[in-house]
């Protein structure tokens, strides 16, 4: 314990995970840290988990030696789904080599007429006609923001979209959120712990480890299909430019590139891409029927700057400083990602001033960042002016870091960013979200799993 930053006494066998209630929640993480420091030690079990707190920690140790810290914790619970491949769960070389493919494929994806922004648009445009077909009746609008998010995935994966009531897209969706619920349950926990007997017993974890497969057999499907149809001259999709790359790579010594790396790949598109930005929104939602003043004020920003049938690009958001700081209020406060995914040390390295052995677990607890009342003026409050100076004009803040920091940042973060402005103000230019009659209170507190979702609500989209 003496070669660690300080922290808690741990237990035999359990480590700390009594002190933590079997849990990593966010704001115990933080309160450890007015006992211990901005880092400290915690034992999950056997295993040390250095826990990083506050903005500037997070930062210091995510980009002082970003290379040191940019290998991926791969438990037994995540080996025994995605086996290190893909670019998630992965770490080394193929990590690397996976990640940089993943970026430019985006990037090359995301250019010309029908890039990624079209498809963004065309979804957005989808979900409106959905909800003006409700005619202001009450919903839950969960359910339909996964279903329009994850289809944009889908449309730059596999090419094409999925229709509403396609019974495979609802069984992805399904086992998409039983994986995110999953993750960080006492079953969880349990199958880290002792994986040589959990393996063994029927469970919740075996469901779920189904719940992948069905994932990647449908991967799999679609990359048969795509083989079958033969290489295109110009490249539709990311499995046309990947399949592409199989074929270049295929005489090297050792492929970079490999139809198995390809499922997981996809599947780290689909998993990350659907429930992160579809769960943004389903908060985004919340806070506008919380807050009808702050709802109000976007309405009237974006009365003011665009024409009712406009098509609404990214680009306008530097048009909207009001709407685009209330989109990254929605992200700060929400905090969906909570502690972030923990990283993995892949050499001796010093962090903050402490020596850290190869293989040390490290997490760079995000929400920590984001409510750091040295950064923040109002941590606790929904506050649109966080992002907003004396004149009104939109400014970034350094401490906003939903995508997290470092060599492993979000790969999606373009992307996600630019679904979360086009939806969001499609949603508001369309509708005022109210509460449905008879209804006053709205839980605002979030349920914990695989990401902080809000506790499920229906709202009326009362046309405008
Ligand atoms: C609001 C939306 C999103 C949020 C808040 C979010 C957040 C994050 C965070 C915190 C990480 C971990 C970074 C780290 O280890 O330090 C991550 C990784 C990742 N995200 Fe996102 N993400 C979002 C949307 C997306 C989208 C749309 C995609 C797909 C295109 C995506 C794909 C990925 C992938 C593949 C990784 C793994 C990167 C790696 O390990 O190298 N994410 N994301």
């Amino acid at each position: 314990r003496q070669q660690f930053p300080p922290g808690p006494t741990p237990l035999p066998l359990l480590g700390n995970l009594l002190h933590l209630n079997f849990q990593f929640h966010r704001d115990l993480l933080m309160e450890l840290a007015k006992t211990y420091g901005n880092i400290y030690t915690l034992w999950f079990g056997w295993t040390p988990v250095i826990i990083l707190n506050g903005f500037q920690a997070v930062k210091d140790g995510m980009t002082t030696h970003p290379e040191d810290v940019a290998g991926r914790m791969v438990s037994p619970f995540l080996r025994a789904m995605a086996k290190g491949k893909g670019i998630l769960l992965a770490s080394g070389r193929s990590w690397k080599q996976q990640r940089r493919f993943g970026i430019m494929t985006l990037r090359n994806l995301g250019m010309g007429k029908k890039g990624l922004e079209y498809r963004v648009q065309e979804e957005a445009a989808h979900l409106v006609e959905l909800f003006r077909n409700l005619k202001g009746r009450p919903m839950d609008p969960s359910f339909p923001l996964f279903h329009s998010i994850s289809n944009v995935i889908c449309a730059v994966v596999f090419g094409y979209h999925f229709s509403d009531e396609d019974k495979t897209f609802h069984e992805l969706i399904s086992a998409t959120e039983k994986i995110f619920s999953f993750a960080g349950s006492f079953f969880y926990q349990l199958y880290e712990i002792l994986p040589w007997l959990m393996c063994r017993l029927p469970g919740p974890h075996k469901r779920v480890l189904s719940c992948y497969d069905v994932l990647s057999s449908f991967s799999r499907t679609e990359v048969r299909r795509h083989v079958e149809r033969g290489t295109p001259d110009e490249p539709r999709d990311f499995i046309d430019f990947y399949l592409a790359e199989i074929e270049k790579s295929k005489d090297e010594d050792k492929p970079k590139y490999d139809e198995d790396n390809l499922v997981h790949v996809i599947n780290d598109l689909f998993l990350g891409g659907s429930e992160t930005s579809s769960t943004t929104l389903y908060w985004g939602l919340l806070y506008m029927v919380v807050y009808p003043d702050i709802q109000e004020k976007v309405q009237k920003e974006l009365d003011a700057v665009l024409d009712p049938s406009q098509t609404i690009c990214y680009e306008h958001r530097k048009k909207l400083p009001y709407t685009n700081a209330v989109i990254h209020e929605i992200q700060r406060f929400s905090n969906i990602v909570f502690v972030g995914l923990p990283r993995v040390c892949v050499r001796n390295t010093t962090l903050l001033g402490y020596p850290v052995k190869k293989g040390t677990i490290v997490i760079p607890n995000i929400a920590s960042a984001l409510y750091d009342p040295e950064q923040w003026e109002t941590p606790r409050q929904f506050n649109p002016g966080h992002f907003l100076d004396k004149e009104g004009s939109f400014v970034n803040r350094e401490a906003f870091l939903p995508f997290s920091v470092g060599h492993r940042v979000c790969l999606g973060e373009h992307l996600a960013r630019t679904e979360l402005f086009i939806f969001f103000a499609n949603l508001l230019r369309a509708f005022t979200f109210r509460l449905p009659d008879g209804v006053t209170t709205i839980n605002t507190e979030p349920i914990f799993g695989g990401t902080l979702q809000p506790h499920p609500y229906k709202v009326c989209a009362i046309p405008r």
